[in-house]
């Protein structure tokens, strides 16, 4: 057995979806409340989620992360529960977190499915931790941001050379993530420290180093907000339209911002641009997602192990690939701040 004092429990902390169509517009009032979001937008994006009967395929990810997750600690002599909550939809984090406390947990590891900074994938599920565990006598501990852990880079890898092999020579890796308004860009990891596209400038780096493919691009999905709010470009569609015109005949996207086939991947991606792709006659495949692979469910117990260390005063080993630094454990009283909010986060 692992020695996993002082933690107690694990908490799956995600996004969440809707399950049915009735569900889809009070989830999206859910996530974009205060946002500014153009109601447009709201009507199109619900769209995304109609075409798919109201189902997103986030909770089924969920569900399947989880029970890997616990059959992979069952097998390696870590005894700890794991527990399910979201920020957006049910299971909510509130819910959970009080389930938690009646059932005699106290220090919590929370993982969280977002591997990377920033205000939507860093603070603001900090910011709902911190509110959701308000008057419960319990200590939450985030798991770091795991971009550049090799449970999370491997599998992506993996993906790629399988994709690779079966696409025609000459194919271009083009890694997408999510867009995100630039000035939140530029808060994430701290004021000026970019953190949100270095981190995925260097994932990519990492794959197609790993995969000897040296050209490769950072493309953007899923912009939303204000036509007049600049968001991180290019988009993928206008980049699949560069390529074509550059004579570029092949691509295998890599949807490196998600860690299952979330809605933009299921949507922006697999329906949008690969339409797009078709209209441009390019060959076009999709890369696969971390989801279920072994090594990035291992990857959990990694980081679980690797805090319990930590908050014993030991100095863990900090398994990372590439030029940044493992994410630090506690995130500084300025890290991806959001102007707009003024909500209290977790450190
Ligand atoms: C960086 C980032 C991640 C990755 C980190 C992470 O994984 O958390 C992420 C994940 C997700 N975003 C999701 C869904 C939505 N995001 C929205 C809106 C927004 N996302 C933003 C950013 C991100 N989002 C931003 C800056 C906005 C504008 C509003 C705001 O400033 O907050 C909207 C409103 C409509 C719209 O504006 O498009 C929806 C419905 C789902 C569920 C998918 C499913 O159902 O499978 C997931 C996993
Ligand atoms: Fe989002």
């Amino acid at each position: 057995m692992h020695d996993t004092a002082p933690l107690d429990a694990i908490l799956l902390v995600s996004f969440g979806g809707p399950e049915h169509a009735d569900e889809v517009v009070p989830f999206l009032e859910n996530v974009t409340r205060g946002k500014g979001i153009p109601k447009e937008r709201l009507v199109e994006v619900g769209e995304h989620y109609f075409g798919f009967g109201g189902r997103s395929p986030i909770n089924d990810a969920n569900r399947a992360l989880m029970a890997g997750i616990q059959a992979d600690l069952a097998e390696n002599g870590v005894d700890l529960p794991v527990y399910w909550g979201n920020r957006n939809w049910d299971p909510y984090l509130r819910e959970t977190l009080e389930q938690m406390v009646a059932d005699g947990h106290r220090e919590i590891a929370c993982f969280v499915t977002s591997a990377y900074s920033s205000y939507s994938g860093c603070r603001q599920y900090r910011e709902d931790l911190f509110e959701a565990s308000e008057g419960l006598d319990v200590r939450l501990h985030r798991l770091r941001h795991y971009f550049n852990h090799p449970g999370f880079v491997e599998p992506v890898t993996d993906a790629v050379r399988a994709a690779l092999d079966a696409a025609p020579d000459g194919t271009r890796l083009v890694f997408v993530t999510h867009s995100i308004p630039d000035t939140m860009n530029e808060a994430s990891g701290g004021p000026g420290a970019f953190a949100y596209e270095r981190q995925h400038r260097e994932v990519a780096r990492l794959v197609s180093d790993a995969v000897g493919h040296a050209e490769h691009d950072l493309v953007y999905c899923s912009r939303s907000g204000p036509p007049q709010v600049p968001w991180l470009e290019p988009d993928v569609n206008d980049h699949l339209e560069k390529l074509s015109a550059q004579g570029v005949t092949s691509v295998a996207v890599v949807p490196i911002g998600f860690i299952s086939d979330h809605m933009e991947v299921v949507y922006d991606l697999d329906t949008e641009a690969s339409a797009t792709a078709a209209e441009l006659g390019l060959t076009y495949v999709r890369v696969g997602t971390p989801d279920t692979a072994d090594a990035f469910i291992a990857m959990v117990r990694d980081l679980v192990l690797e805090r319990a260390a930590a908050l014993r005063g030991e100095d863990p080993d900090r398994a990372t690939l590439g030029d940044m630094p493992p994410w630090a454990d506690h995130c500084a009283a300025d890290c991806c701040l959001n102007a707009r909010s003024t909500r209290t986060a977790l450190a």
